[in-house]
């Protein structure tokens, strides 16, 4: 698996507030960045940067593998029933081992279960299962751990260290610790404006 994520000389303003600046930062195969911060310091703008969705003030951003986004935002069908929804995306997706993410996140005995019902846990299991699915590169992560129980937690650190062994990315916004294999912290605070 190919992926490079390299950003230089980043700013981030919102509103009429700098938030960050003279950000930059190599990552290639393997590599997992934990981005740290007090609440509001900037980590899920620039994450948002860093998919593409948030245009930022200064700087280049260079990626080499498609992106995969995970934050509270939560991209199945509601109405459906969990299997239903997965499956979606599956087809879209080119998926050819769902099966493997409905077993590592322990979803089996949630399939039938409308989407609007699954729990904050269970969502989020729900949104790791098609960030597996979709098979790139490039994982950006805000706050995944949220909602996730310790058993959980531990398995889907497992998995993004899993991740980086087949040479993808991990960039991993996070306000509580997580064990990734290689790892290498952006403290924003650093970079404040
Ligand atoms: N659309 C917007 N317009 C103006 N300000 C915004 C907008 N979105 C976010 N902000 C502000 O930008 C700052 C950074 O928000 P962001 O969500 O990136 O922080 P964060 O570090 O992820 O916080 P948390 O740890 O609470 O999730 C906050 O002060 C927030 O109020």
């Amino acid at each position: 698996m190919q992926a490079r994520l390299a950003a230089k000389d980043l700013a981030c303003r919102r509103g009429d507030r700098l938030l960050f600046r003279a950000l930059s930062f190599e990552c290639d195969s393997g590599a997992a960045v934990h981005v740290t911060g007090a609440n509001g310091i900037g980590k899920s703008s620039l994450i948002r940067i860093l998919a593409g969705l948030l245009r930022p003030f200064a700087g280049d951003i260079e990626t080499v593998g498609d992106i995969g986004l995970v934050d509270e935002r939560l991209a199945l069908d509601q109405a459906l029933p969990l299997g239903k929804a997965l499956a979606f995306w599956e087809t879209l997706d080119g998926c050819r081992d769902a099966g493997r993410a409905m077993e590592l996140l322990d979803l089996a005995d949630l399939l039938d279960v409308p989407v609007r019902f699954l729990s904050t846990g269970q969502r989020k299991r729900a949104a790791l299962a098609r960030l597996l699915n979709r098979n790139c590169p490039v994982w950006l992560l805000d706050e995944p751990l949220n909602g996730l129980d310790t058993q959980a937690q531990k398995a889907f650190e497992a998995l993004i260290a899993q991740h980086c062994e087949g040479g993808g990315i991990a960039i991993v916004a996070s306000h509580q610790p997580i064990v990734l294999p290689s790892p290498r912290t952006i403290a924003l605070a650093e970079f404040a404006a």
